[in-house]
């Protein structure tokens, strides 16, 4: 992931779509303090990672994009599991780098278009159904910035 791109990395980190990384363990395995029998399901919660305070401070549920300013790297304190919202090793998304550019561009191609403003009828509800939703939608107001756009 590029490092200028930062209220791109604060909304991944609180309102990213994953809301876990389902795995099996095929074998007993011990991880750290844990032994993990074989057989069961696990859900690696990226999302609870992105929420812990001890990672990431008392502020932990603000929306603080100047957090990533210097990068992830500094902003996780060099820990590779504080913010993986596009998973992480041999099975993370493939699709991260076109996901990143869409966004880019359709996020761009609105603003040269409108003025967006959150509607008072919003109301903040994000709820992990298979993915990370809003649950009442989201209502915004558009407003034309060109007169025959
Ligand atoms: C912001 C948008 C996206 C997010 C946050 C996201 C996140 C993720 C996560 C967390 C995983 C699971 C990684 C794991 O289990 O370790 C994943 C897997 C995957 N994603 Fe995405 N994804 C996004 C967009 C996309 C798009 C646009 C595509 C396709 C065009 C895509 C294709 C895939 C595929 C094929 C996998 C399975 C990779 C594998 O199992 O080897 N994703 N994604």
């Amino acid at each position: 992931m590029q490092t200028d791109h930062y209220d791109y990395y604060e909304t991944l980190r609180l309102y990213g779509p994953s809301n876990g990384l389902p795995r099996g363990v095929a074998r007993e395995v011990q991880l750290g303090i844990l032994v993990l029998p074989s057989n069961i399901d696990l859900l690696v919660q990226n999302i609870a990672l992105h929420h812990d305070p001890y990672l990431w401070g008392d502020d932990v549920h603000l929306f603080k994009p100047e957090r990533f300013a210097k990068g992830i790297a500094k902003s996780t304190n060099y820990n590779a599991a504080a913010f993986f919202p596009f998973g992480l090793g041999p099975r993370s998304c493939v699709g991260m780098s076109f996901a990143t550019t869409e966004t880019k561009i359709v996020l761009s191609m609105i603003l040269q278009r409108y003025t967006f403003t959150l509607s008072p009828a919003y109301v903040h509800s994000p709820m992990p159904i298979v993915d990370l939703q809003p649950q009442h939608g989201i209502q915004v107001i558009l407003e034309p910035l060109h007169n025959n756009d």
